[in-house]
């Protein structure tokens, strides 16, 4: 067996493949975030007509500098890291994988890893996200109240002037227990549905890789919408004043506010959004690794 190296392309690949994916599925992630943390919407359809009608198209555009700027990082990391740790459990590449696939152990491990991973570097873009697509104000109208934050820089340098680096890390031990596991799931989910529809030894069909990573994103965002809320309201928390003592108590108290539902708010936005980010996001990957050979 050759001596394995890291792999630089899988990084790359993982980046770009992110990006093409966000820029498709910003606008569904503005209306989740609403959803999640405001309780003024009626439903879907509403949040977005009041998005349009207040904010103009602009308004579902919110927040997403910021994201593009650092899916190099974050992306990268997560691709990067879960297929450099298959490389050290199993010792093959990513084409090696097609012949001798690895156990859905080491599929499920690989990819908590990369969830782990990417979630500490995601946290402080995600915060700044949440914030800026949660301000409801249309975009520089002479008259109009001005935002709390003037974009993105201005929301991280007011947050850690406010509170400090740790303040840029509010939400992050949510986000490391929502994305830990349902990394896990997303990464089998996909390699499975390959496995299963492509013939042995052969790389999977566009059809195919569109399919798997739509379902492997639908499955993870189905096992992270509970933790999805409640990492959303933990960024929002303390804008104003400082409601909840820590994740648990945020569990705790949205539950006796709202009942359980609470969980599955954003579910329907978070799936129809997972689909076909997640579907471009694989086909890219795939096609960025085949095109490097
Ligand atoms: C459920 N989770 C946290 C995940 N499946 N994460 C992996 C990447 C997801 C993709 N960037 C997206 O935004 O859908």
């Amino acid at each position: 067996m050759q001596a394995q190296t890291m792999s630089v392309e899988e990084f790359v690949a993982g980046w770009i493949s992110g990006a093409v994916g966000l820029v498709l599925g910003h606008p569904f992630d503005t209306v989740k975030v609403r959803l999640q943390t405001q309780t003024t919407y009626r439903g879907i359809a509403d949040c977005m007509v009041r998005i349009y009608r207040h904010e103009s198209l602009l308004g579902f555009f919110k927040g997403m500098s910021f994201p593009i700027a650092s899916i190099a990082v974050v992306n990268a990391v997560l691709f990067g890291v879960y297929s450099n740790t298959l490389l050290l459990l199993t010792a093959t590449s990513h084409q090696e994988r097609r012949v001798q696939p690895p156990s859905y152990m080491h599929i499920f491990l690989a990819g908590c890893t990369g969830g782990f991973l990417q979630a500490y570097c995601l946290a402080p873009f995600d915060l700044i996200k949440v914030r800026l697509q949660n301000q409801t104000e249309p975009r520089a109208q002479p008259g109009s109240p001005r935002p709390r934050y003037q974009g993105p820089m201005h929301c991280a340098a007011s947050i850690f002037r406010e509170e400090g680096p740790r303040g840029l890390f509010r939400g992050a031990w949510a986000l490391t227990l929502r994305d830990t596991p349902t990394v896990g799931i997303y990464f089998i989910t996909y390699e499975g549905l390959c496995h299963q529809y492509t013939p042995e030894g052969q790389n999977p069909s566009s059809a195919t890789v569109l399919v798997a990573g739509g379902f492997a994103g639908i499955a993870s965002w189905v096992a992270a919408t509970p933790l999805d809320v409640i990492k959303s309201r933990m960024q929002m928390d303390g804008l104003r004043r400082k409601v909840y003592r820590g994740v648990l108590d945020c569990m705790v108290s949205s539950v006796q506010q709202e009942g359980l539902g609470v969980f599955f708010r954003g579910l329907t936005i978070n799936s129809a959004r997972a689909f076909p980010v997640n579907a471009v996001t694989f086909l890219s990957y795939e096609y960025l690794l085949r095109w490097w050979g």
